[in-house]
């Protein structure tokens, strides 16, 4: 019985996550769960799956939930809470499912406690993804990718070297505003944007999917994860979203991940590694599909992706900025305080005054991700 430890539990990927593993309770064992907000889902999931230690966002949702909980369930909250469910149980597996850099100092503890990780948070690399993985190789635990593009990259590789490796190309749908020129983009609003074509996810990543953003996370995310230059890592616009990404070898030949968009398959994967097992994805049929299309990536009209590789490249505390800019900016296109197009405009203005400092430290991350927040709210 293998347990289990999911943070972030009510978003999207925690959902999927439980579902997974409903599908096989003779499998899994949930240890620890984590929300946010979402209090009366929380409840539901704790009822279901029995955790011995749970988290929500503050001490007044804490409150309000304690009569409510099963006798014996140890109640946290806030960034300390997250800490001691991601690090204080007995879970084999961690799943990092919230949203943000604020899923950075519990995945940290969860490797400092020899856990290994299900990585959907992919802000964590992106902010520190040389602590992150210097941890995790000197405490022996395997971080597991989730995203739908690095579950693919990973796959591609199992049992190849990685001197053969020539590149990689993660492939992208364009998102919810594929096929409007920038002249078009001015107009858009809050609910077109939260339309993606393909997937069902959270708000933050579907916007991050249409100002290419969350493909720009994905390229740091797959530097860190792989450990490749970033002029090995390549995007390619897919807009069915069928092949997940690929690998292509120093012979030319090309081994590439292929599905139906549907987080279960990934999820599952990182949970089964390196066993398979049934899914309830709807298997693909390629003669269904009949075609595929592929563009080349447009760095004039998606700029988010071109700034993320140049941060990439930069190192030092510029993915962290970037990050952070973009986490305030989503936030306030979604509260409606900024039009989309600001979102880049923030980014790119914070970026411009950003005073990148090199290797940094915890500390030095945190508190470029404080100043960034701060500017990025001020703009
Ligand atoms: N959704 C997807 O298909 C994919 C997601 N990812 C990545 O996975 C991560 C999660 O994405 P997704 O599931 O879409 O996001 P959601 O917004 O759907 O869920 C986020 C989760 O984090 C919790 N949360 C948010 N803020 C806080 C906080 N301050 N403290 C504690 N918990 C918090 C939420 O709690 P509550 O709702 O209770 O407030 C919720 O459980 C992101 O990093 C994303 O980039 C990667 C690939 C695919
Ligand atoms: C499902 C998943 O992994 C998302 O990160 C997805 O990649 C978003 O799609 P695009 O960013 O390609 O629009
Ligand atoms: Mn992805």
């Amino acid at each position: 019985m293998k347990k289990i430890t999911v943070l972030g539990s009510t978003g999207s990927i925690g959902t999927q996550t439980l579902d997974v593993v409903s599908m096989h309770p003779d499998l899994y064992q949930i240890e620890g769960l984590t929300a946010g907000a979402n209090t009366a889902l929380l409840l539901e999931q704790v009822h279901r799956h029995r955790p011995k230690k749970v988290s929500v966002a503050t001490r007044e949702l804490a409150e309000q939930i304690r009569e409510l909980l099963p006798p014996g369930t140890e109640l946290y909250w806030g960034s300390e809470g997250l800490v001691e469910v991601a690090a204080g149980t007995e879970a084999d597996m961690v799943v990092t499912a919230v949203m943000g850099s604020v899923g950075l100092p519990s995945t940290l503890a969860a490797i400092e406690a020899g856990k290994h990780i299900g990585l959907a948070n992919k802000e964590t690399l992106v902010t520190a993804g040389h602590i992150v993985t210097e941890k995790a190789k000197k405490k022996g635990v395997r971080l597991l990718p989730i995203d739908s593009e690095h579950s693919a990259i990973f796959q591609c590789l199992n049992g190849e070297r990685m001197r053969d490796v020539a590149g990689i190309t993660l492939t992208a749908s364009g998102g919810s505003f594929r096929d409007l020129s920038r002249e078009q983009l001015k107009g858009v609003t809050v609910e077109q944007a939260l339309q993606h074509p393909n997937w069902s996810m959270g708000a933050k990543i579907t916007i991050d999917s249409a100002t290419m953003v969350n493909k720009g996370l994905e390229v740091i995310e797959a530097h860190w994860l792989f450990g490749l230059s970033y002029d090995q890592i390549h995007v390619l616009l897919h807009p069915e979203s069928i092949i997940h990404s690929f690998v292509e070898f120093k012979d030319t030949s090309i081994i590439a991940q292929l599905g139906n968009p549907d987080m279960r398959v990934p999820i599952q994967y990182a949970l089964t590694y390196p066993d398979r097992m049934s899914s309830p994805a709807k298997p693909l049929s390629l003669a269904a599909a009949g075609s595929l299309h592929f563009r080349e990536m447009d760095y004039e009209r998606f700029p988010c992706l071109r700034l993320a590789f140049e941060c990439g490249k930069m190192g030092g505390t510029a993915p962290a900025a970037f990050n952070a800019a973009n986490e305030v900016a989503v936030a306030r296109f979604l509260k409606g305080e900024i039009s989309f197009l600001a979102i880049e405009d923030i980014i790119a203005k914070v970026l411009d005054r950003h005073h990148n400092t090199m290797n940094p430290d915890l500390s030095a991350i945190e508190a470029c991700d404080r100043e960034v927040r701060a500017a990025a709210a001020a703009l």
